[in-house]
């Protein structure tokens, strides 16, 4: 099977595979300039904390690369306007400003204006390879956790589409199912941008793993059933005590897989993980377009005029998180505890 690459890098331009044109029509939406990455961005074109993180890198690149000034205080001047206009295109997952960071450190790091363009490039492409040998280690560390005859759920998508390819959650699903575990696996539609019907069923389908695909509002039920064995997902910002930022429902899971005894996960990059922040009160929770939950396809699913609210997610607290595999090992609570060590490579 070939590997989903979402993000190609190829003769200066980033090619991204639409995934608002999932899984109907497999196109690439072709990127020039950093704007256009921005925007696509937003529009969730490429979406996925890793993804966005890896697309904000190049976006970085390609600003730099239309900077005319040959001064280097200049230069670095006019970059950290563009990195605003970037960082703001969504402000949940971490990643975007991990990304930005990253990027703006090496470019404060290069003696000479004229070579930063290129220098950039090299750093983007850097990041993008690894991010997927990250999610690489983080399924092989996570695959322990997928039970063995038994079932796990899983929320939105956290494949390859929301890395640079292989995934988060959904990789460690694939990891634990290509290690010749066998277990029945399900996923919810994740309303109101359906990333689990269009781009998780698609990506299993893809993997030949079999999955159910259930509305969201059915979870709690095969969960009281006894039908879920597990629960895991990925994150958009873990903040240092664990409590984590995900797609809107995470938290709903979360205490549906408590009241019924059922150990919930979550999968993230320690790119994810942000110990500046004590807790998940300080979390900024994107609110995106009412549109997105009351038309789908062009199509009003909701009388027109109605009032609609669409967070994109929420924070679950800690205390029914059971465990947080990283690309460094498994951590456990208490998390403010493990989560240092996994940021700092257990040291
Ligand atoms: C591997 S992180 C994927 C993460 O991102 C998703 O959000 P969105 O589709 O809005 O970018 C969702 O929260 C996933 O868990």
């Amino acid at each position: 099977m070939s590997e989903i690459r979402p993000i190609r890098w190829q003769e200066g331009k980033l090619l991204l595979l639409d995934q608002t044109r999932l899984p109907v029509d497999e196109t690439t939406f072709v990127v020039e300039r950093y704007e256009q990455a921005v925007a696509a961005i937003r529009e969730m074109r490429v979406r996925g904390a890793p993804a966005i993180g890896v697309t904000a890198a190049y976006a970085v690149a390609m600003a730099a690369r239309d900077i005319r000034a040959s001064d280097r205080a200049e230069f670095l001047s006019a970059l950290e306007q563009d990195c605003v206009h970037i960082r703001a295109a969504r402000p949940t997952a971490v990643n975007l400003g991990w990304a930005v960071d990253r990027m703006m450190n090496v470019a404060e790091s290069v003696d000479s204006a004229k070579e930063i363009p290129d220098r950039l490039v090299a750093e983007a492409e850097e990041i993008h390879r690894e991010d997927e040998a990250i999610n690489r280690l983080l399924g092989d560390y996570g695959k322990e956790l997928m039970p063995d005859g038994g079932s796990v759920l899983t929320h939105c998508n956290t494949g390859a589409l929301a890395t640079s390819a292989f995934g988060t959650a959904l990789g460690v699903i694939r990891a634990g199912w290509e290690s010749g575990k066998r277990f029945e696996v399900f996923n919810t539609e994740t309303r109101p941008w359906l990333q689990g019907a269009r781009l998780t069923s698609w990506e299993f389908q893809k993997l030949g793993i079999p999955a159910t695909l259930l509305a969201d509002s059915a979870a709690g039920m095969l969960m009281r059933q006894g039908r879920i064995g597990c629960v895991i997902t990925g994150a958009d910002r873990i903040a240092a005590n664990g409590d984590t930022a995900n797609k809107i429902g995470t938290y709903m899971l979360a205490v549906l897989a408590r009241e019924n005894g059922i150990p919930f996960y979550i999968a993230a990059p320690t790119s994810t993980i942000d110990l500046a922040l004590p807790n998940g009160d300080g979390i900024e929770i994107e609110q995106r377009p009412p549109e997105e939950v009351t038309r789908y396809g062009g199509v009003a699913t909701a009388p027109e005029g109605v009032s609609a609210v669409n967070p994109a997610f929420d924070v679950t607290p800690h205390h029914y998180i059971d465990a947080i595999v990283t690309e460094r090992g498994i951590a456990s609570p208490p998390y403010t505890e493990s989560l240092i060590l996994a940021v700092n490579g257990g040291n």
